[in-house]
């Protein structure tokens, strides 16, 4: 273990949790210089990560869901780049998305454990809109469901509350009309789904942008165009098996930006939060945050030490 210094910015929801409590409690025996910050509000996580950055904390822990991840990642990215401490992840929402697709355990003991142990890796941000995310920007059909899954429900079912709340918002599906562009290509098509990952999975588990590294300095797009009848659903679902750079219903392709403009509001869900735009562009930026992620992280190309 390192004699790091190393804080959890611990969401206010998550603080009584017994598991956490005996996990910190048994690392700080062990030796670990670990400190706790909870939150109270919005916003709280924002300013704590200047004050870890001042007070020379080079660890720093987001014990949350997705959106205390996300709250981290914009506080350290108002910081100078060399003022950032190293970015952990103790997953405590209900999806973990960002958690679960980069391999970071579940169990409190072992997810601060390897926080404390890891050495720190390079990796890019994405900016769209002002606002910067870590993992995914989902809209339509996977955004709708996360943002709109009343967190009791979230909490009580875990990540299957996603799937039916999915199911039952089929049903009132309302593709969204705008126009998509980036460097290789653009398209204008009524929108079932757009994805544009840094990470691979958004909406407790939905792999929309499987081969997603975090490493690559580039965005994942994947675009599912509308359906109008029973056969072009069932082709839309073979091609999301496949994700063919250029099909009927269905892009999946890389790039280093993409813009959208429309003449109505867009809601998109950045790592779990809900926002809503006409225009935006999204831009990758790469080996923005020092990670402390699992040697076999599957979101890394290169190797710890590269
Ligand atoms: N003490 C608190 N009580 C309630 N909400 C809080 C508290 N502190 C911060 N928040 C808010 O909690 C939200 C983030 O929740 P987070 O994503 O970590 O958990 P979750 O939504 O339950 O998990 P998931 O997104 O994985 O389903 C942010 O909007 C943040 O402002
Ligand atoms: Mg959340």
């Amino acid at each position: 273990m390192t004699d790091d210094r190393a804080r959890v910015i611990l969401n206010g929801k998550s603080a009584q949790i017994p598991e956490v409590r005996e996990a910190i409690k048994a690392l700080r025996k062990a030796g670990a210089n670990l400190e706790v910050r909870v939150t109270w509000e919005a916003g709280d996580a924002l300013r704590f990560c200047a004050e870890a950055s001042r007070e020379g904390v080079s660890r720093l822990i987001a014990g949350g869901g997705d959106g205390t991840v996300n709250e981290l990642v914009n506080g350290l990215m108002q910081l100078d780049r060399a003022e950032r401490p190293a970015l952990g992840v103790l997953p405590l929402g209900s999806a973990n998305d960002f958690a679960n697709g980069a391999g970071i355990p579940l169990e409190p003991r072992l997810a601060l454990a390897l926080a404390l142990e890891a050495s720190p890796r390079w990796a890019d941000v994405v900016c769209l809109g002002g606002q910067y995310y870590l993992n995914m920007a989902s809209c339509g059909f996977g955004a709708e469901v996360t943002s709109s899954t009343p967190k009791a429900m979230k909490r009580m079912l875990g990540g299957g509350a996603y799937s039916l709340m999915g199911a039952l918002q089929a049903w009132r599906y309302q593709p969204y009309q705008g126009r998509l562009s980036w460097p290789e290509g653009e398209s204008d098509a009524p929108l079932f789904l757009l994805a544009i990952g840094n990470g691979c999975q958004a909406g407790g588990g939905q792999r929309l942008a499987p081969s997603a590294k975090l490493d690559d300095g580039l965005l994942e797009v994947l675009i599912v165009r509308d359906f109008e009848s029973l056969s072009g659903l069932r082709q839309a679902l073979d091609e999301l098996a496949a994700l063919p750079a250029c099909g009927d219903y269905v892009n999946y392709f890389q790039t280093t930006r993409l813009r959208f403009d429309s003449d109505a509001e867009l809601p998109l869900t950045l790592d779990g939060e809900p926002f809503e735009w006409k225009h935006f562009e999204a831009e990758v930026l790469p080996g923005e945050l020092a990670l402390l992620l699992p040697a076999k992280c599957p979101l890394m190309s290169l190797a710890p030490g590269c």
